[in-house]
């Protein structure tokens, strides 16, 4: 699946991207290698920072300039913390987990860092620059996703592989790919990559990848 035009050029200058995509952690997943603890620990962190990028997708809704671009925002709000979400809250009460628990899981540096960069990014600059700072994240797990589905070795986190590889997620990258592709259009016009802009978006792409791998770090060290 396609995941838009601007993706595809933000992600081939991130010079992070493959330590993200290919990280110790993903291929633990594929493998069955990744200790369950570490995972659980992950997920964790990872339902606060949902929490967050629910906020961030919201901000988006805010800092709209169509219906269209409102819509999708809106859509992802309710994807996160309705859906996605579940997954999380799911298996953790299989490891006797309870929602509240996870609402108060103490937030570590790696996780902070990375939501309040993106929160930051759309508070400080506009639809734009928050898009940059949200790019890598939901594309990145749909090509984890699908890489991992074609290649896993071990069915230990089939459920988690499967959530990003559904034709339900990866069509949640593709819309988000043309929502990327219209907003830069609307705002920058048909030679994007001219304007004065397009290096700090690319920059606050990969500061978003580089953030990524933080994460990924993190969730290694329970
Ligand atoms: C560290 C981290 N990075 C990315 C995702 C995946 N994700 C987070 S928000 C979102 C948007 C659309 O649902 C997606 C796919 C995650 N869970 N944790």
């Amino acid at each position: 699946m396609k995941y838009g035009n601007t993706f595809a050029v933000w992600r081939d200058n991130a010079p992070a991207w493959p330590a993200y995509s290919l990280h110790k952690f993903v291929r633990g997943l594929g493998d069955g290698t990744l200790p369950h603890d570490a995972f659980l620990h992950y997920l964790k962190q990872d339902y606060v920072f949902l929490i967050h990028f629910s906020r961030a997708w919201a901000l988006a809704i805010t800092k709209a300039d169509t219906v269209e671009e409102m819509r999708l925002a809106a859509g992802t709000v309710n994807g996160l913390i309705n859906e996605e979400i579940a997954l999380h809250i799911k298996t953790c009460a299989e490891a006797g987990i309870d929602e509240a628990t996870l609402f108060a899981t103490q937030e570590r540096q790696e996780n902070l860092a990375y939501t309040r960069y993106v929160l930051d990014a759309g508070h400080s600059g506009d639809l734009l620059d928050l898009l940059a700072a949200l790019a890598p994240c939901v594309m990145g797990y749909g090509e984890i996703g699908s890489h991992l589905a074609a290649t896993k070795t071990s069915d230990s986190y089939a459920e988690w592989i499967n959530t990003y590889a559904s034709a339900e997620y990866q069509q949640v990258c593709h819309d988000v790919g043309v929502l990327i592709d219209g907003a830069i259009a609307r705002r920058l016009g048909n030679d994007p990559m001219a304007s004065p802009r397009w290096a700090a978006l690319q920059a606050r792409f990969a500061m978003a990848t580089q953030l990524e791998i933080g994460f990924w770090d993190m969730g290694l060290n329970p």
